[in-house]
Formats: C-alpha cells, structure tokens, sequence
C-alpha cells in the first residue's frame, strides 16, 4: 500500500473505510484522499464521523473495516483544545514533540518553529500567561515540530480554531495558509464553520449524517488569500451551506 500512495503521490488515502462502536455505525466505506500539499477541509453535520476519522488516519483508534495509508512517516495532530501542559515553559511544551533529539538540538529548534508561528519572544513563558490565540499557535508549533520529528508533512487538525474569536480566527488563518505553503503541508482540517472550510481549503468535502459517507465534493477555485468576508467566499459557502442543510433535513436532524 505505501509503495502505491508514493507511486501515485498521495498524502494520505482512505479506501472504504468503516468504523463501527459497538452497534453504531459511525462511518460507512469512506473513501478520500489528499494529495501531498493539499488543503482539504471535512465539513458535515455534528455527529457524523469527522472526529472519529481524523482519530483513525492519525492511528489513535482502529477501522472495523477499509483501510488508510499515511506513506511511510507519521501525521501530526491538533485539537480544539491546544492540550499543552501546564507546568512546561511554552518552549518545554514544543520541545516534547522532539523527544529523541539532544536537548541542545531540541531547544534550537523548539525557537524556530516558535519563531514561525510569531513566538519567539514567548519560549519561557508557561501556557497560562498567554491568550487563547497565543495557545493555538503554540499547538500548531508543536505540531510542526511533530512533523519534522517524524520527517512527515502531513498535518490534521480538528476544529483547532473553533473556540477563537473571529479576529483571531482571521489571523491564524493568514498564519496558517503561509505556514502550509512555504511547508508544503498537507492538510485535512475539520470544521462546522462553512465559511473557514471555503477560506482556507483547495477543496470541501461534505460528509452525510451518521453514518458518515462522502456525499459531495467541492473544489475551491478562488484565488488566494481570501479574506472569510468577500462575496466569493460568502457566495461558494452558501451553496455548500444548502447542500449541507439538505443532507441534515434527509436525516431528520
Ligand atoms: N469512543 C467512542 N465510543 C462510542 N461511540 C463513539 C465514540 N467516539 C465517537 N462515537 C460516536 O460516533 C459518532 C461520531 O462521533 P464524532 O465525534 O466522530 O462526530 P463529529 O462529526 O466529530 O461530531 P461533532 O461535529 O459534534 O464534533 C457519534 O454518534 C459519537 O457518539
């Protein structure tokens, strides 16, 4: 299976992936790839399996059925709650990502990737003197470190802006967007927000009601940057708004 994703240059690749709790059926054959340096952003009513994919492509949980590839090197994860621990300076918190590195190394370049994300002056601060922005940055730091540790590209994020304000939100987007580009990342980000999916992906992919299933993909052609607010962004969102309102209206839910 890797030796095919290298051959045909894909990031990461779900084939008919199923995921069973129990009786519940929470994703049904779900098949979806990214290409390496694409954005794909996951968009679909609560409940349908967004959180649980992204926890099988990152091998926290285990297909009842299908199967994904990552290629040969790890994926690095971030949540809505950027997790970090409390009692680690903020550059103790990015340098864990780098554990098997000397420490001299590891620090060095827990600085970079603060650096990246705007930090640089905050490496000795602790988690809770920042703001909630300052946090997520920090996450998304540890994040890149985790990639480069593993000498992976591949980044999932699940509703990592989610508890932000808009204008932070807007922020870490520009952040976010430079920080893929000049990486060459790929990406598979989950988000309820219709308008963050169109602002920051190269394509939307809507899930159905529980159980999951892909029922419609959009490719976004906007030229980039895009700001959230401009009336392409607004008009794409609404369509993908109606398809979404559709599929839950089907459910009844
Ligand atoms: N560990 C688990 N054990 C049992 N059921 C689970 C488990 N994790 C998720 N589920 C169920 O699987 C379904 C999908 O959950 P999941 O969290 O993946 O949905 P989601 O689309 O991410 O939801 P939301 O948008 O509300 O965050 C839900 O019905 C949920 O209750």
């Amino acid at each position: 299976m890797t030796a095919q994703l290298v051959e045909k240059g894909v990031a990461v690749q779900l084939t008919a992936v199923s995921k069973a709790y129990g009786d519940l059926l929470a994703l049904d054959h779900v098949s979806l790839s990214v290409e390496p340096g694409e954005f794909v952003c996951l968009l679909g009513a609560s409940g349908c399996g967004k959180s649980t994919l992204l926890s099988l492509v990152a091998g926290l949980d285990q297909v009842t059925g299908g199967a994904i590839s990552t290629g040969d090197h790890g994926v690095a994860m971030m949540f809505q709650e950027p997790a970090l621990f409390p009692w680690l300076t903020v550059s103790g918190n990015v340098e864990m990502a780098m554990r098997a590195l000397p420490k001299r190394e590891r620090r060095q370049k827990a600085a970079e990737f603060l650096d990246v994300v705007h930090l640089g002056d905050f490496g000795k601060h602790r988690p809770h003197e920042l703001s909630g922005g300052m946090r997520q940055r920090v996450s998304l730091a540890r994040a890149l470190a985790q990639c480069a540790a593993q000498g992976s590209g591949v980044l999932l994020m699940d509703e990592p802006f989610g508890a932000l304000d808009a204008m932070t939100r807007d922020l870490l987007h520009d952040e976010l967007e430079r920080i893929w580009r000049e990486r060459a990342l790929s990406v598979l980000f989950v988000t309820h927000n219709v308008r963050e999916a169109v602002r920051l992906g190269d394509r939307v992919v809507l899930l159905s009601s529980r159980p999951g299933r892909v029922v419609e993909e959009f490719p976004v052609r906007l030229a980039r940057p895009r700001r959230t607010d401009s009336a392409e962004v607004a008009t794409l969102a609404g369509t993908i708004t109606d398809s979404l309102k559709q599929e839950v209206a089907r459910h009844g839910r």
